[in-house]
């Protein structure tokens, strides 16, 4: 079998855009609903995003939150996808794309994401993963980051740091192997939260790179300073030191998603059904300062996971 078979048998089922063409033409007609139509791309590359030994299965369930997390994040519902396939030429077993594609197709119903098309190649390299996304706004445009007011509040759904927690299982064995399925597969929040958003927030994003360093950016895009209260900080499992917190909340991989809203609307976040945290505020001014119990602390230079970065822990399979 090769790329016109992989193609016809295993992604074509999952074709069900209906401008996907059976997979069959040379383009996808994308369809559009009522609210601005967004899109989104994230790739995963092994030794990077995932390791070489991580089940295909939770590979393909991490490329498709990982771009999720950016639609919910700029207040929209999850649309239609197309799929970048770069398959290593040597030491991957074909037979894994069947797997990956019934756990892609799985976990593309499970947003109510339609595969629209993508491209399939051999690589030299690691496996090689792109999924492009795009989005129907809930409001009346995307929530950006920018759009944040002295005075809001800023919140986060879910934990953050279980990801950092798992990766340091599996490289170091330090930490517990509970975290490893949140590195593999991060949980997300629900599609609600793409509604919370379009409600609620004047600027979000999602964490992808690390809480501070992604606090940093929205508060940069607004034009404000952030402050954050690090013990309100909801963290995977228990931090025990200002090390472990700081550690926390600048590693990313989390895909949790981060917002500013009115005090006003306070009362509604907190009811929202699914956990949200109030963590820090915007305030006139520039720059991210960080709080323990209301005393200030020194941040690191580095709040933020970079590609290409000098001092970037080195690919890894
Ligand atoms: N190679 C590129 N070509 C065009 N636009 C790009 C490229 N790389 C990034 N961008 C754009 O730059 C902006 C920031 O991208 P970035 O990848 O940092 O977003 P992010 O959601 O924080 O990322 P990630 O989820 O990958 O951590 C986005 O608008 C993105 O579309
Ligand atoms: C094998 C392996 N090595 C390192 C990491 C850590 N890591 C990789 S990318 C990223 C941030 C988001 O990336 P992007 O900006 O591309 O969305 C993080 C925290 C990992 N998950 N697996
Ligand atoms: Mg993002």
């Amino acid at each position: 079998m090769a790329e016109k078979d992989w193609i016809r048998r295993y992604f074509a089922p999952l074709a069900k855009a209906p401008g996907a063409a059976g997979l069959t033409d040379d383009t996808a007609e994308l369809s559009k609903g009522y609210g601005p139509l967004i899109a989104t791309v994230d790739a995963m590359v092994e030794g990077v995003h995932f390791f070489s030994d991580d089940p295909i299965e939770t590979v393909a369930r991490k490329l498709v939150r990982v771009n999720v997390s950016d639609i919910l994040g700029s207040g929209a519902r999850p649309g239609e996808a197309l799929l970048t396939l770069g398959w290593p030429q040597a030491g991957r077993d074909p037979g894994q794309i069947r797997t990956f594609s019934d756990s892609l197709g799985t976990e593309l119903d499970r947003w109510g994401i339609l595969l629209a098309g993508g491209d399939t190649v051999i690589t030299p390299g690691g496996l090689f993963l792109s999924l492009t996304l795009t989005g129907e706004c809930l409001g009346p445009a995307p929530v950006r980051r920018g759009g944040g007011r002295p005075g809001d509040e800023v919140w986060v759904t879910g934990e953050i740091g279980a990801a950092r927690r798992g990766y340091l299982w599996k490289t170091e064995g330090r930490d517990e192997a509970r975290w490893l399925s949140a590195l593999q597969a991060p949980d997300l929040p629900p599609l609600e939260a793409g509604n919370l958003i379009a409600s609620h927030a004047s600027a979000a994003m999602d964490v992808s790179d690390g809480l501070l360093g992604d606090l940093a950016s929205l508060a940069a895009a607004s034009g404000l300073a952030a402050q954050i209260e690090l013990e309100r900080v909801p963290f995977a499992g228990r931090a025990t030191s200002l090390v472990e917190m700081l550690d926390l909340a600048s590693w990313g991989d989390d895909y949790q998603l981060l917002f500013a809203a009115s005090p006003q609307s306070s009362g509604f976040i907190e009811n929202s059904g699914f956990k949200v945290t109030r963590v820090g505020r915007l305030t006139e001014g520039a720059g991210l300062s960080a709080t323990v119990c209301g005393k200030p602390v020194n941040l690191p230079e580095t709040l933020a996971f970079e590609h290409g970065r000098v001092g970037q822990p080195p690919v890894r399979s």
